[in-house]
């Protein structure tokens, strides 16, 4: 069945068939960065931005480039008029524009939109609907893709399955997802989404953290939960440390505890591991110098490998 541009949403994890033809198409424009570059031709992307980017503004400008596909850069946080969520709302404070005049709007002058809109991480059933993105999809009729929501960070996702595929060594690695020390409460979304890919594409996935920062379960089905750091990074192939804030008591720091920061004495048992972050990653707090300055890290091949995700996903959406 062929679904019209405007049906699909890259705002999850899009299965498994699907997310392997990504990572293959990922890695072919790694090799061969411009064989598309007329593809996306006098289209238009607009990457609206709720929140602060590095990586993923840079990125997936660079990816539509590569395409032939013209992106314009919104930061709405700071440049556009302060926008109103609620439906109905009489709008005599703060907010000047609504959701649905702004997105409206933005669909007419694009073909593609692609947004970031993180959590409140104070209002959780807002940010369980993710409702930010959601407004967005139904008030904009084009195709958007996540730059990472309340919920979910699928292109961060792609490319580090692009990453941990260069690397794997076995059909099925041993991969970790830590919990690590951070000095303010942090968004789910990397966590959830690395989490849901991970599982997604029949990898053996052990989460750790303290008790209490369990993470919403319809992301970690299947995954083993160790609360023990130690044991669960015996012999892990990947690492990926991440810090996010209290599930259960919504948005909460409750550990601060230092010994869950990543160190080499970490990895003792982990000869082999790969280790793993989004970025930004605060030095010494999540995460100590030695790991990230040394032959472990990732970090600067999964960076780049935003690109080439961004990529396969605007190719992608160019072909339906
Ligand atoms: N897009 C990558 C990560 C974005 C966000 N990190 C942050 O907000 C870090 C902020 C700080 O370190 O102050 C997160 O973890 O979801
Ligand atoms: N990893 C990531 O999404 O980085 P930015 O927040 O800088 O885009």
């Amino acid at each position: 069945m062929k679904i019209s541009p405007s049906e699909f949403n890259y705002t999850q994890f899009p299965g498994k068939t699907l997310a392997s033809k990504l990572i293959e198409s990922a890695l072919a424009y790694k090799t061969n960065p411009l064989a598309d570059q007329n593809k996306g031709k006098g289209k238009r992307l607009g990457c609206i931005f709720l929140n602060p980017s590095l990586r993923t503004r840079v990125s997936t400008q660079i990816a539509a480039s590569n395409l032939g596909i013209e992106s314009v850069v919104l930061n709405m946080d700071k440049e556009a008029w302060a926008l109103e969520m609620e439906e109905g709302a009489t709008m005599n404070k703060n907010t000047v524009e609504h959701i649905k005049d702004a997105a409206g709007v933005l669909g007419s002058y694009f073909d593609f939109l692609a947004v970031r809109a993180f959590p409140t991480l104070t209002d959780k059933s807002a940010d369980m609907a993710d409702e930010v993105i959601n407004k967005f999809i139904k008030y904009t009729g084009r195709p958007i893709i996540s730059l990472e929501s309340a919920l979910r960070h699928p292109l961060q996702s792609l490319a580090d399955q692009v990453t941990i595929k260069e690397k794997a060594k076995t059909t099925k690695p041993k991969v970790v997802l830590t919990w690590a020390p951070h000095i303010k409460a942090i968004p789910h979304a990397v966590a959830n989404s690395f989490a849901e890919w991970t599982l997604g594409m029949d990898y053996d996935l052990t989460i750790t953290h303290p008790e209490g920062y369990e993470l919403d379960e319809q992301f970690t089905q299947g995954a083993k939960i160790e609360y023990d750091q130690s044991r669960a990074l015996q012999n892990a192939d990947f690492v990926y440390v991440k810090n996010w804030s209290s599930f259960k008591d919504y948005g909460k720091i409750h550990h601060t505890d230092p010994t869950w920061m990543l160190t080499e004495n970490s990895l003792k048992n982990a000869p082999d591991a790969h280790v793993m972050h989004c970025l930004p990653v605060r030095r010494n707090v999540e995460l100590s110098d030695e790991i990230l300055d040394g032959s472990r890290a990732l970090i600067q091949q999964q960076a780049a490998n935003r690109v080439f995700a961004a990529q396969a996903v605007l190719s992608h959406l160019l072909d339906i």
